[in-house]
C-alpha cells in the first residue's frame, strides 16, 4: 500500500519564532484531531530542521524535510549543504527538483540525477518535483514533457532505490497563482506518470509509489483532489504556512 503524504513546502518563509509557532500549532492539531494513516512532513527551510525536528520529537506521523540539497558530496562548496549534513541532523526527506530551483537556479536533470542518488545514498527519502510551464500544457505536449523530467531524473536508479522514491506533480501554472489544475487534470497526469514509472520498473513498483499533487491546494479543493485514485498526497505551499489550513488539508483523505 502506497503512503499518504501531505509535505509542506515553507519556501524562503518563517522567522525563528514564526516557525516554532506554527510547528507546535500543527503538533497539537495532528495530536487532538488527526486519527487517518496520511503522515505529514514539514519542509522548512536549512536553519529551522534542527529546532523543528526537535519539536517534533517522537510525535506520531510527523517528519522532517529539507527543500533542497547539494549535488556535490562535500568540501569547498560555499552555501550548500550536502545529504550527509542532512541526514547526520535526522532529516528524513528532501525536495528535489522544485520547479523554482529548476527555474531560478538553473538545475538541469543531470544535476537532479546526482541529487536523488546522493540523497538514496544518506537514507533520506527524495521528493522529485516534476511539472509543465503554462506553454507547454497550452501546446498539449504536458504528458511527454513531464514523462520526460522523470526519465532523466530517475529512470538510471535500480528497481530497489526507485522504489524509495517519492513524487511530486506541480504543473508550473498552479504554483502560487490560486488556479489549481482540476482533479481530472491531476488524476490524468498522475496516472500516466504511473504507466510510464511501470512501463520502466513494472506494475508493483508503480503501484507502490506515492505521486502528490502539488500547486494552490488548500483545504477547500484538498478533498476532491485526494479522493482521485492517483494522487496521494500533497506538496503544499502557502496553505502550509498555517496551521489550519496545513491539518485541514491532511485530514481531507
Ligand atoms: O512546493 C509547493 C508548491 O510549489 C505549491 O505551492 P502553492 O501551494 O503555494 O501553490
Amino acid at each position: 500500500m502506497r503512503k499518504k503524504i501531505v509535505a509542506g513546502n515553507w519556501k524562503m518563509n518563517m522567522t525563528f519564532d514564526e516557525g516554532q509557532t506554527l510547528t507546535s500549532e500543527i503538533l497539537n492539531m495532528m495530536k487532538d484531531e488527526h486519527s487517518g494513516d496520511a503522515i505529514a512532513v514539514l519542509n522548512p527551510p536549512f536553519p529551522h530542521i534542527y529546532p523543528v525536528k526537535k519539536l517534533i520529537g517522537e510525535a506520531k506521523g510527523v517528519f522532517i524535510g529539507a527543500q533542497n540539497c547539494s549535488d556535490k558530496e562535500s568540501g569547498a562548496y560555499t552555501g550548500e549543504v550536502s545529504t550527509k549534513i542532512l541526514a547526520s541532523f535526522g532529516v528524513q526527506y528532501v525536495i528535489i527538483g522544485h520547479s523554482e530551483r529548476r527555474e531560478y537556479f538553473k538545475e538541469s536533470n543531470e544535476m537532479l540525477a546526482a541529487k536523488v542518488k546522493l540523497a538514496l545514498a544518506e537514507g533520506l527519502i527524495p521528493i522529485f518535483c516534476c511539472g509543465e510551464s503554462l506553454e507547454i500544457r497550452t501546446s498539449g505536449t504536458h504528458e511527454p514533457n513531464v514523462k520526460f523530467q522523470l526519465t532523466e531524473g530517475l529512470f538510471d536508479l535500480s528497481p530497489e532505490d526507485f522504489s524509495k522514491i517519492v513524487i511530486a506533480y506541480e504543473p508550473i501554472w498552479a504554483i502560487g497563482t490560486g488556479k489549481t489544475a482540476s482533479s481530472e487534470e491531476a488524476q490524468d497526469m498522475h496516472a500516466a506518470l504511473r504507466r510510464h514509472i511501470a512501463s520502466k520498473y513494472g506494475k508493483d513498483i508503480a503501484e507502490n509509489t506515492s505521486i502528490l499533487y502539488g500547486g494552490s491546494c488548500n483545504p477547500k479543493n484538498a478533498q476532491e483532489l485526494f479522493g482521485k485514485p492517483d494522487v496521494d498526497g500533497g506538496l503544499i505551499g502557502g496553505a502550509s504556512l498555517k496551521s489550519r489550513d496545513f491539518v485541514d488539508i491532511i485530514k481531507s483523505f
